[in-house]
């Protein structure tokens, strides 16, 4: 099934075109990376998608709805680019208040905290102010922060910036460990490595998707041997 389904996305900022006919179906269980340098419409395509960004033409579906759709915005957890904190409230104070906008009972709340605090690192963290937290850790508090209410769709807008190799290498163990259980994950990423780890590449430059494809298949379609010369 496609949880994802982006048909012939057309967005403009003012005249200019910084989507251009986009098409992409990402699969249930499937993580997609959105690959492409700076400024080729990566985070614009992942806000279309979730409908924070009203699209000029064509069509987006996740979950089998139309969006923009209010309710199918339960199922997605985004962790934007720049962190969405509170830095006078404690890491945990942070928790409790994104699961309380998904209403989640008390105990839920408890649950879903130890869960995403031990899944990023930062159980012992978690009575500290966030303002005194270092970047790696606010980013993995957003991360943790995205995943409160267990959404099926993940999307993540260059999730391990500012987070050690150590650390980011049991994050994407734990991405893994979420799609095993079912999940959807969607991430743009500059990360030659976390590329490797995609089930499936969307390269994107200019607004356009030149190529999608599994790591191997885009090394045959580009006759290369490297993921880096895949990029060149
Ligand atoms: N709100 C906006 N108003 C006008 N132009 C915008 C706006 N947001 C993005 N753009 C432009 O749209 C283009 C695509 O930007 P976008 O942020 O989607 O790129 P990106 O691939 O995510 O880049 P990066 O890897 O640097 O995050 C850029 O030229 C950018 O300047």
């Amino acid at each position: 099934m496609d949880i994802v389904k982006v048909s012939n996305v057309v967005k403009k900022y003012s005249k200019v075109t910084v989507l251009n006919n986009i098409n992409l179906e990402v699969k249930e269980g499937e993580i997609i990376g959105l690959i492409g340098p700076s400024g080729s419409g990566k985070t614009t395509l992942v806000k279309s998608i979730m409908g924070m960004e009203k699209i000029d033409s064509g069509m987006v579906e996740v979950l089998g709805e139309k969006i923009p759709n209010l309710k199918v915005l339960n199922n997605i957890g985004y962790m934007a680019q720049s962190d969405a904190l509170y830095e006078e409230l404690t890491g945990k104070e942070n928790l409790e208040f994104f699961a309380k906008l998904f209403r989640l009972s008390k105990s839920e709340i408890r649950e879903r905290i130890e869960y995403t605090a031990k899944l990023v690192n930062l159980e012992e963290n978690l009575s500290k102010r966030v303002g005194n937290y270092s970047g790696g850790m606010k980013r993995r508090l957003s991360l943790a922060a995205c995943l409160i209410q267990d959404p099926k769709l993940l999307i993540l807008d260059e999730p391990t910036v500012g987070i050690d190799p150590k650390l980011r290498f049991s994050i994407w163990k734990e991405l893994k460990a979420l799609k095993q259980q079912g999940k959807t994950i969607i991430v743009t990423t500059h990360v030659i490595d976390e590329a490797e780890k995609c089930d499936k590449l969307a390269l994107i430059r200019d607004g356009q998707i030149i190529a999608t494809g599994s790591v191997a298949e885009l090394k045959e379609k580009f006759k290369v041997n490297t993921v880096e010369e895949i990029f060149m």
